[in-house]
């Protein structure tokens, strides 16, 4: 029942047209109960007595049903798939409007495999079940539930005799069902696990050939792939069972009707016709019965779906706006670049914790206060997991902060609409994301309008147009999936220059030139100091050469900033800035000729 409250506005707008596969349904229902009556005629009042015409007009009048049928079919089947695509495809949409709409902290918990699977399997496992619903499904209940009813009008004392047979086969397919389901379920899930393996292995499979895991994954694979095939074979074997009990139980109901229907008719009281007509209304009772275990398969499998898209549409976005005309908007930002305020930041991930069992993440960040002039170039610095990337995470909301607040501008970010404060940042993320089209497509991608001449700009600020004319096709060149046809450094320079060209308000660049060699690095760094807009930089980096000519550097450890200051001021008072430098530029004299160098405009 919540399946099809689930439904119900998904079938809506296709109101009209599942109304008229039902019709079609009822007319054909109603014709193929008609045809037993018929031949009952065409036996007791035409063969019997031997009335020609009474045998022609009522064949001729089958012949002109089997015809409607046959137009009924049709419009039936027509209909209830336009009915099933149109529902289908809506909730494709929906599904992946929903993942768009999600923010990073529930997608964390929910694996790609899973939602692949949500979006291409369960939608069509949804359509078959509106399908067959409008079909088979809703013609096997009305025929059984005709077939009874004539069954009594054409021999009660027959059709009571029978009764027990029918309420037998009726627990029989309950009893199949029932154990399906569950087993259903599990495919289901093992499915999920099966393509997440198949996806891993997918996109990793250059690392698999590098650490030559291939045998581990071979493994792990088979494993999935054991279990799943376990699960199947199980349900074959069920539905294999059923199907030959419910044979028995069809022809042990003939060899009744004929037995206590003969006796019957010996004595007068039933015409071969009524026999003859009562075993076809008997078939059309158990025939379906048997046909709708079969779908239950389809069913199980669809209500699963069902099950688990509404469980996915139904996900509230960890981080949300705040009602409709409630939120701030842009114009009290003022213009100009943006100044972000960290006052008391606390967070951690896993704070909502789906399972409910009161585990929560550890804290990430702690009490963070940092302040980012307006127009100011701010760089993080810190050793791997300080905590860096979820620092900067926090300003366009990709999490909410759990303790305090960021203000960009004076406004608290949570204030602000996702989508406005998104469109003043440009996020140059840690692992460089490209998409499949040409160089220019990708630096377009936040401003598709943009002209090639823009394009170039911000590829020559990027340091990136001198490797993409070399390209065969120069910024028509096509990038594969995910990049695989640019260096690592290459493409973090493409998305470099996307970001430029966006114009933010607010850069950040999340270690995104850690693939670069030195000397291009401080190309970049001096070439992202003359950008012709007005713009904060935030600037994230493991490398003290990337943070060098910053105009503030604040060093983040375990989750707390433990200084903040120029380069020279932190060199002077801060041990652990000395010994990042001292690790990765040796002598702190003998580079501070490299530090004038990159300073130098
Ligand atoms: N999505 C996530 N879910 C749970 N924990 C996470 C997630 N992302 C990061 N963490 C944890 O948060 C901590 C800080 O990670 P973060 O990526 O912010 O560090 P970082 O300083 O940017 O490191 P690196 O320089 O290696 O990128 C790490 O312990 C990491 O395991």
């Amino acid at each position: 029942m919540q399946a099809l409250r689930f439904l119900l506005p998904f079938l809506k707008p296709y109101k009209r047209l599942a109304i008229g596969a039902l019709i079609c349904l009822v007319g054909l229902v109603i014709f193929d109960l008609s045809i037993p009556r018929l031949v009952q005629r065409i036996i007791d009042q035409g063969i019997r007595v031997h009335d020609q015409e009474v045998v022609l007009y009522t064949g001729l009048l089958m012949l002109c049903i089997s015809l409607l049928s046959l137009a009924m079919a049709v419009a039936n089947n027509y209909l209830s798939v336009k009915v099933g695509e149109g529902v289908a495809r809506d909730l494709r949409e929906a599904v992946f409007l929903q993942i768009q709409d999600l923010s990073f902290g529930n997608l964390d918990r929910m694996q790609t495999g899973g939602l692949m699977v949500r979006l291409a399997s369960d939608t069509a496992a949804v359509q078959r079940i509106v399908n067959i619903s409008l079909r088979i499904g809703t013609r096997a209940p009305l025929l059984m539930l005709g077939s009874l009813l004539l069954m009594v009008d054409t021999s009660p004392s027959l059709a009571l005799r029978l009764l027990p047979l029918i309420l037998l086969t009726l627990a029989i397919v309950t009893v199949f069902m029932l154990r399906m389901e569950p087993l259903f379920l599990m495919v289901q899930q093992q499915f999920d696990r099966l393509n997440t393996v198949l996806q891993e292995n997918i996109s990793g499979v250059r690392l698999i050939k590098a650490f030559v895991r291939a045998d581990h994954e071979r493994a792990r694979f088979s494993e999935v792939n054991t279990v799943f095939t376990g699960y199947s074979i199980r349900i074959l074997r069920t539905i294999s069972t059923m199907s030959p009990l419910l044979t028995l139980c069809v022809n042990a109901g003939i060899v009744l009707v004929i037995w206590h229907g003969g006796l019957a008719a010996i004595q007068g009281e039933l015409t071969v016709g009524q026999i003859v007509a009562f075993t076809n209304y008997l078939l059309t009772t158990l025939t379906p019965l048997a046909m709708m275990a079969m779908l239950s398969n389809a069913w199980a499998n669809g209500l699963a779906s069902i099950r688990r898209i509404k469980e996915l549409l139904e996900t509230v976005p960890e981080v949300t706006d705040m009602a409709t005309g409630a939120a701030t908007p842009l114009s009290a930002l003022g213009e100009g670049p943006l100044g972000v305020s960290f006052c008391g930041v606390s967070f951690r991930y896993n704070q909502v914790d789906p399972a409910g069992n009161g585990e929560k993440g550890e804290w990430i960040l702690c009490d963070i206060d940092l302040a980012v002039k307006p127009g100011s170039t701010v760089a993080i610095l810190g050793a791997t997991g300080a905590g860096k990337s979820t620092l900067i995470n926090l300003i366009p909301r990709f999490y909410d902060v759990i303790g305090g607040s960021i203000l960009v501008n004076g406004v608290d970010i949570r204030e602000l609409r996702q989508q406005d404060l998104r469109a003043l940042i440009a996020v140059v993320p840690q692992e460089t994301i490209l998409f499949s089209g040409t160089v220019a497509d990708n630096i377009r991608y936040g401003k598709p309008g943009a002209t090639l001449t823009e394009v170039e700009t911000a590829a020559r600020a990027a340091q990136a147009h001198d490797f993409i004319v070399r390209l065969p096709e120069r910024y028509e060149t096509r990038i594969e999936e995910r990049g695989g046809n640019l260096s690592g450094g290459q493409r973090q320079r493409v998305a470099i220059a996307r970001a430029i060209l966006y114009q933010p308000r607010l850069l950040i660049l999340d270690d995104s030139t850690s693939a670069l060699d030195v000397d291009t690095e401080a190309r970049l760094q001096q070439a992202l100091t003359q950008l012709p807009f007005a713009h904060t930089s935030l600037l994230v980096a493991q490398r003290v050469s990337t943070v060098l000519a910053a105009d503030s550097i604040v060093i983040l450890d375990k989750g707390r900033v433990v200084s903040q200051g120029s380069h020279e001021e932190l060199l002077a008072h801060c041990s652990i800035y000395q010994e990042i430098y001292a690790s990765q530029l040796g002598d702190p004299e003998l580079s501070a000729s490299m530090f004038s160098e990159a300073v130098q405009p």
